[in-house]
């Protein structure tokens, strides 16, 4: 049994009022990795994790809500689908060319099975993949931005992923919790969640240290809270382990979004989280902040 870690809130509130809040939410991100998209003993993808997801997805849009999907992926879809095990750096003359291989034939496999899902809850699907430069020009990032308002009007759900096949692998944007929170600025989004195979964040790694605690809400992203993530690797299949979610709850909390990393063991809990029941760790977005996007992501290797 775990135990839980309430941080008090700064004016000694109740936490539930910011549980509450979530359920007004009307522009959502949620990412999902590559580890919770397969099956651990295979590598296969687990379609009825796949259908739960979109099925949560869907339901979204029908309470009225705009709806945005970050999906990894396409890399372990594509190993599959080519029959490579393990891609090893060693070995390999060219590895980032290997993955971005990968990609292009994952991406089009990943694609294909969720549209496949979409439209059998009658839902209209599109793709959007970015690259550092998406943000970074204002250009790109001016149509970027137009194109999800216009695919929100239609009532589409857009299904994000960084543009593996053409973006240095590794030295972009890299991974997608920071994509996904990227993409929650970008959006103007008021609630982003991530599927993680853990149910938040720990005080320490859970899988290393038995008396790590939970921490069920973070009001203030200190220093002190984001070296927690520093030492973590996380699974063989995930690229960021805690790290890079905390740098997405950085981004996100910085842009005055709510940000929660939950459990994608059981995806249902989507809806249960947006009826403001205590799901998850939650970072509380931050009103008194100002972020500049653009220059994150210029800089974003650098820092
Ligand atoms: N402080 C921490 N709290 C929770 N998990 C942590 C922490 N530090 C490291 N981890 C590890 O990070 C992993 C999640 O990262 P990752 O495997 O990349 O997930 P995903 O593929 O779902 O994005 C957890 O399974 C856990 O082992
Ligand atoms: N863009 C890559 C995934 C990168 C990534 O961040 O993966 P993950 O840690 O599983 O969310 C792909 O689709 O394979």
């Amino acid at each position: 049994m775990e135990t839980r870690k309430v941080k008090e809130t700064k004016d000694g509130a109740d936490v539930k009022r910011f549980r509450e809040r979530l359920k007004d939410k009307k522009k959502i991100v949620v990412k999902i990795g590559s580890s919770s998209l397969q099956h651990s003993e295979t590598g296969d993808l687990d379609y009825t994790k796949l259908d739960v997801l979109v099925r949560e997805l869907c339901d979204m849009r029908n309470r009225g809500k705009d709806v945005v999907l970050v999906t990894s992926g396409a890399i372990a879809v594509g190993k599959k689908a080519v029959n490579i095990k393990d891609i090893k750096h060693e070995e390999e003359d060219n590895p980032i060319a290997v993955k971005q291989a990968c990609a292009a034939v994952g991406q089009a496999r990943l694609m294909m099975t969720y549209q496949k899902i979409f439209a059998e809850y009658n839902q209209v699907a599109a793709q959007i993949l970015m690259t550092k430069n998406t943000i970074v020009d204002n250009l790109n990032r001016y149509n970027a931005h137009n194109t999800f308002s216009e695919l929100f009007k239609l009532g589409v759900i857009p299904i994000v992923n960084e543009n593996d096949t053409v973006a240095t692998y590794e030295i972009e944007i890299g991974d997608n919790d920071t994509l996904s929170a990227i993409v929650a600025a970008l959006v103007d989004a008021d609630l982003l969640i991530l599927l993680s195979d853990i149910d938040g964040l720990y005080t320490d790694d859970p899988r290393q240290n038995k008396n790590a605690q939970f921490i069920e809400v973070v009001e203030e992203l200190t220093d002190e809270l984001m070296d927690m993530g520093k030492a973590s690797t996380g699974s063989s299949v995930g690229t960021g382990g805690m790290n890079t979610k905390l740098i997405a709850a950085k981004i996100a909390t910085s842009s005055n979004i709510d940000m929660i990393i939950a459990n994608s063991k059981d995806i249902k809990v989507l809806h249960r989280i947006l009826d403001g029941k205590n799901i998850g760790t939650l970072f509380v977005g931050n009103k008194e902040t100002y972020f500049d996007l653009p220059e994150f992501v210029a800089n974003m290797h650098n820092n």
